[in-house]
């Protein structure tokens, strides 16, 4: 049976700086849980630590064996071509299909023999959401993964999560800066500030999601918010 997260009293402190002090957090399985927060305010740190990549906090992470991460940067091997990067650290039989099958699911089945220098930003990125695919995660750790790309092709990545979670249903923990994207895609947006989850937000809004519905504008307000960041929101409604 597929299991989702739970996390109870996590705490990580850095010298003399607690950056998570007590976070708990659930995500069921095949939920989108986007989490928010001011720079520095600890969330690539609790991602790392669901990821399993820092297992020096203390409290209890309870999240399922298969997972995958994603991060901003693609981190794709240079001397390996697509395919190979797709697959890369994985054995078995049918590597090469079952790369170009993830790789036709991110629409870039004509790119499987290609080097990862000559992809664009958004190619790049999509090869490591296949990358992330063939694992067929429980659960999908995204660590701001189209903060790097320009306005336009950051839509269509966001069009394809929410594409490929809907068809993969994988629980999703999305860090992001971008409320926009948070309601967008997620299923709840949490806030974290001062070590914990401050405050949670249900986006119970049907999909795909339009930017116009009144209801979408409301809860970007509150988000906006809970963010401190309601100067900036005004200035952007009144353009
Ligand atoms: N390995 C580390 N050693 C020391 N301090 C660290 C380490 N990793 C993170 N920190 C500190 O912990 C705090 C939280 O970092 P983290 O990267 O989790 O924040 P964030 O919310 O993801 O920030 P941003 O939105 O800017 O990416 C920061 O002050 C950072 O300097």
């Amino acid at each position: 049976m597929r299991n989702g997260v739970r996390v109870r009293g996590l705490r990580r402190v850095f010298g003399d700086r607690t950056v998570l002090d007590g976070v708990d957090l659930d995500i069921a399985p095949g939920e989108f849980v986007a989490l928010l927060g001011a720079s520095g305010s600890g969330k690539s740190t609790l991602l790392r630590a669901l990821a399993r990549l820092d297992g020096s906090g203390s409290g209890a992470v309870d999240v399922p064996a298969g997972r995958a991460v994603v991060y901003q940067e693609h981190r794709l091997l240079p001397w390996s071509r697509v395919w190979s990067n797709v697959v890369l650290g994985l054995r078995g039989r049918d590597l090469r299909q079952r790369a170009e099958a993830a790789l036709a699911e991110v629409g870039l089945a004509a790119r499987a023999d290609a080097w990862p220098l000559t992809l664009s930003g958004g190619e790049s990125q999509r090869v490591a959401l296949a990358r992330a695919l063939v694992r067929t995660p429980d659960l999908l750790l995204l660590d701001e993964p189209f903060g790097a790309l320009d306005a336009l092709t950051r839509l269509n990545a966001q069009a394809l999560v929410a594409d490929l979670w809907a068809e993969h249903r994988p629980a999703v923990l999305l860090v992001t800066h971008d409320v926009e994207e948070a309601l967008l895609l997620a299923d709840r947006a949490l806030l974290l500030a001062g070590g914990r989850i401050a405050r949670e937000y249900t986006v119970g809004l049907p999909r795909p999601r339009s930017l116009d519905d009144p209801e979408f504008i409301a809860l970007r307000r509150d988000l906006l918010d809970g963010l401190g960041v309601r100067a900036v929101a005004t200035a952007k409604e009144s353009r």
